[in-house]
């Protein structure tokens, strides 16, 4: 019902790359306009750079150095707690002091404030501007990036990620959402015409009711488009090749929070998690395997097929075979796919008289996976004027890497966490580092 009541309310918007304006209701997304201001006047706002389920994310300028920054906005909803408790905040400021060689890894939070908007209290959190993430940069379902490129930005979060577990950090929800490209020095330099020649003029749309009623103060006139990936990847020299992670937001240092829940997407989601709502370095190690193979492949391994844990849970069982116990007791529709050994159920074919019995679906295995990166009919869609750090249609994955990324990531992607190899091991596999 709540789904359809702003369709109803408001008439459509000009583009979709935007944020719901269901969001927009007291205690949830700040309504900001270009242009406006905050800390009297230090930070204005330039551009819009992307979205996400707590908050929308501004380019701004901040007046004290000239310098752009990005300006994360969170919703009323989630601005409660104290900063000192946000782990968007503490995480990402511990592990730069604590970790020197982690700076040029994540992101680095900057300043953070408070203000009073018509929709509520809202924080606001100063961070370092970064470029599109490696899940827009790839647009599913059609571009992966270059294969040397791919390798060395999963290296680089391995890196990140050896520091924080070697350290106690656990980041909690590593995605391809929450690695951002960096942008090249000169850009922070860039004067606000710079931006729009680089990158493009923001494209707005205007909020307007379908009854013609005016709009209620906590909504916005108008919502901004994030600055397109496209424009991002065609530019020459504005994003580096390299990475930082973001969103500390489930992070923890040594003990989760006594109101800790888990909430990495779906698809990246350890079944510890799943059936214990339990989530430690193990979690994040199957999450970035899971991770490792979207950025290579330029698809996830867990295709988003439903929101549902068990659609998730019916595709690990056909790649991985039957989860241990008690999970396997646990995980209610086994018996609608599954025979007890997790093999799938057969079903009867008849071909003419004589019945036979077949797999009601075929098994898959990361080995099938890898060799289908590249072959034309998953590209189908890609188009000419991908920019340099898109990998050419077509190129599949020489034998040699399938062979060593199907070890690596089957050794991250073991059921039991305990079984899984740690960060320390996965930084040192030769995948990362081998010239195939
Ligand atoms: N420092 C940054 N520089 C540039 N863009 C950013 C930055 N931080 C976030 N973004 C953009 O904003 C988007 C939303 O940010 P983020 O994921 O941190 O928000 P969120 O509300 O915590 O979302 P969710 O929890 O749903 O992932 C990111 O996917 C990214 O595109």
């Amino acid at each position: 019902m709540a789904a359809h009541w702003h369709l109803e309310r408001f008439y459509g918007l000009a583009f979709d790359d935007v944020e719901s304006l269901q969001g927009y209701r007291y205690g949830g997304f700040a309504p900001i306009s270009l242009g406006q201001e905050f800390v009297n006047r230090r930070y204005k706002v330039i551009h819009k750079l992307g979205y996400g389920a707590f908050s929308t994310v501004w380019l701004a300028r901040d007046r004290s150095n000239q310098g752009l920054v990005a300006l994360k906005i969170m919703q009323a909803n989630a601005s409660s707690k104290p900063s000192h408790e946000l782990a968007e905040i503490h995480i990402p400021r511990s592990l730069h002091t604590m970790l020197p060689r982690i700076q040029d890894l994540s992101v680095d939070v900057k300043d953070n404030f408070k203000v009073i908007m018509p929709s509520g209290e809202h924080q606001v959190i100063v961070m370092q501007m970064a470029g599109p993430s490696l899940f827009d940069i790839s647009d599913f379902p059609s571009r992966r990036l270059r294969a040397d490129l791919a390798r060395r930005v999963s290296y680089q979060v391995a890196d990140a990620l050896h520091q924080m577990h070697g350290a106690g950090f656990v980041h909690g929800d590593l995605t391809t959402f929450n690695i951002l490209f960096r942008v090249s020095d000169s850009v922070y330099g860039w004067s606000d015409q710079d931006i729009y020649d680089n990158l493009e003029q923001p494209r707005s749309s205007k909020v307007k009711t379908r009854s013609g009623e005016k709009l209620a103060p906590h909504e916005p006139t108008y919502l901004v488009a994030p600055v397109s990936s496209s424009k991002w990847r065609n530019s020459q020299g504005v994003l580096q090749e390299g990475v930082v992670i973001a969103d500390f937001g489930q992070s923890y240092f040594k003990q989760p929070p006594s109101d800790y829940q888990p909430e990495v997407a779906l698809h990246c989601m350890a079944p510890e998690i799943l059936f214990d709502n339990r989530a430690g370095p193990e979690a994040d190690v199957w999450s970035f395997g899971c991770t490792i193979f979207e950025i290579r492949a330029g698809t996830p391994l867990f295709a988003w097929l439903s929101d549902s844990s068990s659609a998730l849970v019916k595709l690990m069982v056909r790649m991985f075979g039957r989860l241990p116990d008690p999970w396997w007791a646990a995980y209610e529709d086994r018996n609608k796919w599954f025979q007890e050994n997790g093999e799938p159920k057969l079903r009867s074919v008849w071909e003419g008289r004589t019945e036979r019995l077949e797999p009601i679906f075929v098994k898959l295995s990361l080995e099938k996976k890898l060799r289908a990166i590249g072959s034309t009919e998953n590209e189908e869609r890609t188009r000419s004027g991908l920019g340099p750090m898109i990998e050419p249609k077509g190129m599949a994955l020489c034998d040699e890497e399938v062979q060593s990324l199907g070890d690596l990531l089957g050794k991250m992607l073991r059921y039991r966490p305990e079984d899984r190899i740690t960060m320390e091991e996965v930084i040192r596999h030769p995948w990362f580092t081998a010239r195939f």
